[in-house]
């Protein structure tokens, strides 16, 4: 299997669990790599044969940006499945960081990896 990716997408969203987070926008960095074979766009050379990183790029803005969510692990679950729906992909991993949530933490987050098998049962 390859991988397609999209390193530090930056969406903007109110997230939190915190009242004051849900009145302002903060900052969500994102990591997607998405599995595919790479080999049929290689030899035809044809966007048709892939996935574009940038209709990812948007299926991930138009979904998070300036939405309310209280966790990033539901923002996570939530973009893996509209990913692997929209695109019919097997497999998927995402990355958000919250660079604000923590001061002393240059940044903070969740990975998950998700498969169409999982999203099934
Ligand atoms: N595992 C998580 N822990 C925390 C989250 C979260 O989304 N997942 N969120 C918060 C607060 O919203 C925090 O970011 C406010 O600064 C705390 N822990």
């Amino acid at each position: 299997m390859d991988i397609i990716f999209i390193k530090k997408l930056i969406v903007m969203a109110f997230i939190g669990v915190y009242d004051w987070e849900q009145q302002r926008l903060q900052k969500l960095i994102f990591d997607i790599e998405v599995g595919w074979n790479n080999v049929t766009a290689a030899l035809s050379d044809n966007i048709n044969d892939s996935i574009s990183y940038t209709a990812i790029s948007e299926a991930v803005l138009s979904w998070v940006h300036g939405k309310h969510f209280a966790l990033i692990e539901r923002v996570a679950e939530e973009v893996a499945e509209l990913l692997i729906n929209k695109f019919s992909l097997t497999w998927v991993r995402i990355k958000i960081q919250k660079p604000s949530a923590v001061p002393y933490a240059k940044s903070v987050g969740v990975i998950i990896q998700r498969s169409i098998k999982e999203l099934k049962n």
